[in-house]
């Protein structure tokens, strides 16, 4: 089934998208609120692969901010620069040129290990794979990027991250032990457990059944309008992307455009006119 067909029948099995005028206010569990500028700032940032007449221009001259304590889903056709837009984003690459700015430090300052230290301590990562050490307890699990950064957990934040994700009865289970979304919630918990500036995640759904992913979805939803954590998503997926506060539309490297409250179908709409997905 192409993925075109796959959103199509996603989208009409798909609950109504939480509004964002239903929330909760944003940013009310820690603290922290919403409108205090962005959290991550691209600006003209340009990435190329390769040189000459085989160069391909990944992404050019990007600017995008993301606020604080939002959800926001990042889509484009094939090839639209979405995954090198996460890695410059994240600290994972290097732009050619133009500025990253996460949680108020231009990612360009940093060397290799700084860069490392702050992926560490102030990013989280949720991908399509779990990615989980399947020798250690949930509870280690969750923890181990903490116990990495040589860091104390916060106990009444990761009770908080463990009760949200619906994990306390399963701690001293092993990886193997559990179903495909309960595994992509512990690594849901272990990406929030250092309460990072932002998680990044890459297809976070794309291993689930539908009935599966939207929970995963309602979960990352739930946990931004709760506490204030700030989610990038990159998704193919238009019922996922539906879950975000905004959509970010790229193609050929570019922003192309925005929407917010949007349903599956004008998302899936917006994503044919801007081409081949
Ligand atoms: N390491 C690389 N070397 C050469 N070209 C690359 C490399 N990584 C990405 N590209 C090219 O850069 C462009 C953007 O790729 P990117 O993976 O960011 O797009 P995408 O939107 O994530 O695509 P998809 O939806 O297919 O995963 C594509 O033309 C791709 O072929």
């Amino acid at each position: 089934m192409s993925r075109r067909d796959r959103a199509a029948r996603g989208a009409t099995e798909a609950a109504p998208p939480p509004r964002p005028d239903e929330a909760t206010p944003l940013g009310n569990g820690d603290g922290r609120r919403a409108g205090e500028g962005p959290v991550v700032s691209l600006s003209g940032v340009r990435k190329t692969y390769g040189r000459g007449a085989g160069a391909v221009h990944a992404l050019r001259d990007l600017s995008l901010d993301f606020t604080r304590g939002s959800f926001t889903a990042v889509m484009g056709p094939s090839g639209a620069g979405k995954s090198t837009f996460l890695h410059c984003a994240a600290g994972l690459d290097r732009p050619d040129a133009g500025t990253v700015v996460l949680g108020g430090t231009d990612l360009a300052s940093l060397n290799e290990v700084e860069l490392t230290m702050l992926r560490r301590e102030r990013v989280g990562f949720v991908f399509q794979a779990y990615n989980l050490m399947s020798a250690l307890t949930v509870a280690d699990n969750i923890t181990l990027p903490l116990m990495l950064a040589d860091r104390r957990p916060d106990p009444a934040w990761l009770d908080r991250v463990v009760a949200q994700v619906g994990l306390s009865d399963r701690l001293g289970h092993r990886p193997s032990e559990l179903s495909g979304g309960q595994q992509q919630r512990v690594a849901i918990a272990r990406a929030l457990a250092p309460r990072p500036e932002v998680v990044f995640a890459d297809e976070p759904t794309g291993a689930l059944d539908t009935r599966t992913a939207k929970q995963v979805l309602q979960l990352l939803r739930d946990v931004v309008d709760s506490t204030g954590q700030t989610v990038v998503m990159v998704t193919h997926d238009p019922v996922a992307a539906s879950y975000a506060h905004r959509v970010v539309f790229l193609a050929d490297g570019r922003y192309a455009e925005e929407m917010t409250r949007a349903t599956p179908e004008l998302i899936a709409e917006r994503m044919t006119r801007l081409g081949e997905w």
